[in-house]
């Protein structure tokens, strides 16, 4: 069994401190939205997907244990979509907490104006709602690891495919099993699995905490290396691939991802490496037409400068800490991995709205 970042029972959110990996395995009692926020905005839970469970459950674990008599419709109704926008306000660049703060908050509203609605059934249905967020993630990502693993065995020409991955998008990362790391899970347990590289991954280090840690735990084959060591190793790979995940996935395929899956990218087409983006649907977002349209955030200048609280710079250097970059859609040569299967980037938007029908 993988690592799990979310502990889930009605009443109940504990997440893993991922600021304390991999030397400590602690996990954190989330009690409110607040608690929600403030652990997503710290980081103590990172990961596209896991941010908008997480977001989304800390609001249902308020409801379960702080809902009140005196709660009527209305006033539900606006704590909801309060707590929705507030979470949405930890972090700006993953889209998967805004979209499920617009379509629960939808949800929501329908259900307030439904005949009979009472404050309790409401709140019963928000919670389910959110719980069922859970078990999407997880089936979600077992069909994007299926999809990608079959594409890349059919694409790549050789029975073992070498994986060259970007940051954590492991069980770490999501409810379960992972987006880019669920490919490689994919391929590992269908026996067509070289080996994995995994780059460390500066400032917050997710590839050598969290992936390594995630791999080493499953005794998937890999190799730890530092992000400036990816063209030299490129260089001498016959049979890879790099697949990375993503914080939002545009309409035109242009995907914002940690800082540094440019440059692979851009690496990868130098060394006729497929790159292809790992991503379920709830990280892909179609309202923006292209890539100069998201925002990045900028974190922390101590996340560059320190390593666990330890000074590695020289006091008083200005820094500049992007935590995410976008990769245009020409550089994802491999195809955009979700759900409901591969899609070339300019395939996409088709593609989602068609299976969106079906869903
Ligand atoms: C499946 S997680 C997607 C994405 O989230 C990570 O960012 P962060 O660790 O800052 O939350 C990273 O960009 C992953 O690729």
């Amino acid at each position: 069994m993988s690592l799990e970042a979310i502990r889930y029972r009605r009443g109940s959110l504990q997440i893993l401190n991922q600021l304390l990996l991999p030397q400590q395995s602690l996990y954190e009692e989330i009690g409110s939205v607040e608690d929600g926020w403030r652990a997503i905005r710290a980081m103590k839970v990172r990961g596209a997907p896991a941010i908008a469970i997480v977001g989304c459950l800390s609001l249902a674990v308020e409801l379960h244990t702080k809902g009140n008599a005196e709660q009527t419709v209305g006033s539900l109704e606006k704590f909801v979509g309060d707590s929705l926008r507030y979470l949405e306000s930890a972090r700006p660049t993953a889209v998967n907490m805004a979209r499920a703060a617009q379509e629960l908050g939808h949800f929501v509203r329908q259900e307030a104006k439904r005949e009979g609605s009472t404050a309790e059934s409401l709140r019963e249905s928000v919670i389910s709602w959110a719980e069922a967020m859970l078990d999407k993630d997880l089936k979600d990502n077992r069909s994007i690891g299926e999809h990608g693993a079959c594409h890349l065995l059919q694409h790549i020409g050789k029975d073992k495919v070498t994986v060259i991955t970007h940051c954590n998008t492991g069980s770490l990362a999501t409810a379960g099993y992972g987006t880019a790391l669920g490919v490689i899970r994919s391929l590992h347990a269908m026996g067509h699995l070289e080996k994995v590289y995994c780059t460390e991954t500066r400032p917050y280090n997710q590839g050598a905490r969290l992936t390594a840690y995630e791999l080493k735990y499953e005794e998937i084959p890999a190799c730890l290396i530092t992000d400036s060591m990816v063209a030299a190793l490129m260089k001498q790979l016959i049979g890879a691939a790099v697949i990375v995940g993503a914080d939002r996935v545009v309409a035109n395929g242009d995907t914002a991802n940690k800082i540094g899956t440019y440059q692979l990218a851009i690496a990868a087409k130098y060394h006729g490496i497929p790159f292809y983006v790992a991503a379920p649907s709830t990280s892909c977002d179609l309202t923006l037409e292209h890539g100069g349209k998201i925002v990045i955030e900028e974190r922390p200048s101590e996340e560059v400068t320190h390593i666990n609280g330890v000074r590695v710079a020289a006091p008083g250097i200005d820094v500049w800490n992007p935590a995410f970059d976008v990769t245009p859609h020409e550089l994802i040569t491999g195809g955009i991995i979700t759900e409901f299967g591969v899609f070339a980037p300019a395939e996409l938007k088709a593609g989602l709205t068609q299976a969106a029908k079906k869903v």
